[in-house]
């Protein structure tokens, strides 16, 4: 069974576009939980120009599926804020200071011994640790060197390449999760999602054990409603 996440960062953007509290971030995520999302995802980041650090104290408090906090650890403000709050899931994501959103995989050979540390803190903590990565079996090799729980696959390639030849599309991907299954991993997958595409991509890794979605699902909702949307969601996963 594949869970569906949802990332509620967007919801956030809306609200941060106006000032104020509409929507409200909370009462969205309590919302999906109950039109049926298995778990909650965020990523804030240092600017706090979408989710801000004070929403994942207050998301804490009410989130009764999996939390899914992404984010870079080597931002020390980030691993405070995850041992603060003790999520489900951390995800490691190496997303710059500039860029507009995720935009690359770990290097987790280049990174063993940081990764390896982290993962140790978190675990630590009772959090499972998921490690974002591009679609390559070596980074997938070293990631389990760095003793984290599960990877997330980086689909923005998948997802960009999947109108023109999806076969080819998925092919790194389904390599990519059958070494995480070799090696003792969990998968996940997120970024760029959609109801087009991700039937396909549940179908064509068996082992998926959890995807997270945010902007193709939020934008999806402004016509079908938040709760048809997570529903016609849920769907494909089925
Ligand atoms: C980790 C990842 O893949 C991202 O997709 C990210 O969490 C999305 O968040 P934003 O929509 O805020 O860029
Ligand atoms: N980890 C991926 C995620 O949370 C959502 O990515 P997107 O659907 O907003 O591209």
């Amino acid at each position: 069974m594949t869970k569906l996440s949802v990332n509620i960062n967007k919801i956030a953007t809306l609200r941060n576009s106006r000032g104020g509290n509409q929507p409200n971030v909370v009462q969205v995520a309590i919302d999906c939980e109950k039109f049926g999302a298995e778990g909650i995802t965020v990523h804030p980041r240092p600017d706090e120009r979408h989710i801000r650090y004070q929403d994942v104290y207050d998301l804490k408090e009410v989130i009764t599926t999996e939390f899914n906090i992404e984010g870079n650890p080597t931002e020390k403000k980030f691993v405070e804020l995850v041992l603060a709050n003790k999520p489900t899931q951390v995800t490691l994501v190496p997303d710059a200071l500039n860029a507009i959103t995720s935009n690359a995989g770990w290097d987790t050979i280049t990174h063993r011994e940081r990764l390896k540390d982290l993962v140790a803190t978190f675990k630590s903590a009772g959090c499972r640790v998921s490690i974002f990565v591009d679609p390559i079996e070596k980074m997938v090799e070293g990631a389990a060197e760095t003793g984290t729980d599960r990877i997330e696959l980086y689909t923005e390639s998948y997802a960009h390449h999947y109108s023109k030849n999806r076969e080819e599309a998925v092919r790194d991907y389904v390599k990519a999760a059958q070494m995480a299954a070799n090696v003792g991993l969990g998968v996940n997958g997120g970024h760029d999602l959609s109801l087009e595409n991700l039937r396909y991509f549940k179908e064509s890794i068996p082992n998926l054990l959890e995807v997270s979605i945010g902007h193709a699902l939020i934008c999806d909702a402004l016509y079908f409603g938040l709760e048809n949307t997570i529903q016609l969601y849920l769907r494909e996963l089925e």
